[in-house]
Parts: C-alpha cells; structure tokens; sequence
C-alpha cells in the first residue's frame, strides 16, 4: 500500500534527520511508530502523508511513484488517508460536527447525503452529546476525538495518528486505542506514533522503532 526504499530527509541544509529508511505498510496493518523526542516521527508521518518530499530514495504511495505524483493528483490521493495531527487543527468558529463535515463540504456534497453518517460516527467516538459545541469548550480528549472523526470521515484506507494519546488520561488512552483497535478490525490500516510505552504494551502490534535517523522493525 505505501512503500518506502531508502529513504532520506533532510530540512534545507540542515543534517539528515532519517536515513536510509525503507519499510512497508501492508493494507489493514496495525503498526506503533516510536523512537525518542526529536527522532523523526512527525517527519516520517509527514512523508506517508505526502506533504514532504523525501530528499533521496523512493517513495510508492498506492502504486505510484511518489516524485511522479502532481500537485492536481495530490488532494485525491490524500482522501485515501486520514491524518490525526498532533495539534488536532480543528477550526474553531464550526461546531464539532461541521468541522468533522468539512472535507465533504469542500467537496460539493450536499448536506443531506452525509448528515446520518457524521452524526453516526461522532456517536461512535462518544461525542453524540458534543455534536454541536464549537472545539474551544471541548475538553483535550474530546478535540482529539473530533480530530479522530474527521480524519475518518472520507473512510480513508490508512489512518496516521501523532500522538493521539498524549493529551489524554490513560482510561481515555485505552478508550482510543480500542476505538483504532476496531478501525483496523473493519479494514484500516493504521500507523500510531507514540512515545507511550504503556500504550504499545497494550497490543500486539508491529513497532517501527526511530532512533539516530534508522528505522528497526518489530514485527
Ligand atoms: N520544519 C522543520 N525545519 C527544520 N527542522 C525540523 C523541522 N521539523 C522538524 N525538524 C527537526 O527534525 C527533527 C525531527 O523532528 P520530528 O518532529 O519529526 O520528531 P518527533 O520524533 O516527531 O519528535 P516529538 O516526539 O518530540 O514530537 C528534530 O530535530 C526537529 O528539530
């Protein structure tokens, strides 16, 4: 589904953050990404989600050739991936379920065709009740679940979460994990950086390990 061959990164002329980093993400996996502060996980999110270039090495996202892939066929491709940022970038003058509706409306779709299935899947993250407050008066666990929503709404087929878990007291932790759990259960496939050791102790999962610019693998 996406797959990376000795990939390297540098911003501008700064060192080389990642280094010779080649790994697959196989469709419907689960996988942890972790490695220190500072080791490169945001920046490899950055990459799988294409809003960087690699600075060497080759990157296939979906069968293509990432150095091939146009500016016009960018915003397509990244439908077919959800992105959990770490700062949630929801907008705060819309309520929560018209910032989980957004990326259809910029779509043209008419509200109608999707009023069931927002509502179904903010219902589904437990913010049935907090449908129609603005982001600023939800709690850190809520904005980080509505950022979750949104990232799903487009049903993506990979989802990619930085630290979805980090604003949030270890019940709610456990409570999001079982929900990327079930996402993956229904055909996601699903990357978590984290730095929580207690949560990745929690699955059985594939652990991408960053550290000095590599990468190591656990399956
Ligand atoms: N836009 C940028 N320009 C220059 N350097 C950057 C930029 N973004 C990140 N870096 C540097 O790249 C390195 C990796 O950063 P990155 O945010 O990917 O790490 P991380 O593993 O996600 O860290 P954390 O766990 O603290 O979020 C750091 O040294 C950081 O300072």
């Amino acid at each position: 589904m996406i797959r990376f061959e000795n990939v390297g990164l540098r911003y501008g002329m700064g060192p080389e953050i990642l280094r010779d980093i080649s790994f697959q993400i196989p469709p419907s996996s689960f996988q942890f990404l972790s490695g220190p502060s500072g080791a490169g996980k945001t920046t490899l999110l950055r990459l799988l989600f294409m809003s960087l270039k690699p600075t060497r090495g080759l990157i296939n996202v979906f069968g293509k050739d990432r150095s091939r892939i146009t500016r016009q066929e960018l915003p397509l491709m990244r439908r077919r991936i959800g992105i959990v940022f770490q700062d949630f970038r929801l907008l705060d003058h819309m309520t929560t379920y018209e910032n989980v509706a957004l990326p259809l409306r910029v779509r043209g779709r008419e509200e109608a065709s999707y009023r069931a299935d927002v509502s179904e899947l903010l219902k589904w993250v437990g913010l049935g009740e907090r449908m129609h407050v603005l982001p600023p008066v939800l709690s850190g666990g809520e904005k980080q679940r509505a950022a979750i929503a949104r990232a799903l709404i487009e049903q993506p087929e990979i989802l990619l979460a930085d630290e979805p878990t980090g604003n949030v007291d270890p019940p709610l932790a456990r409570r999001l994990l079982r929900l990327f759990i079930e996402l993956n259960r229904l055909g996601t496939a699903v990357v978590i950086a984290t730095h929580d050791l207690a949560l990745m102790d929690q699955v059985d999962a594939r652990r991408m390990i960053l550290s000095g610019g590599r990468l190591d693998i656990y399956d």
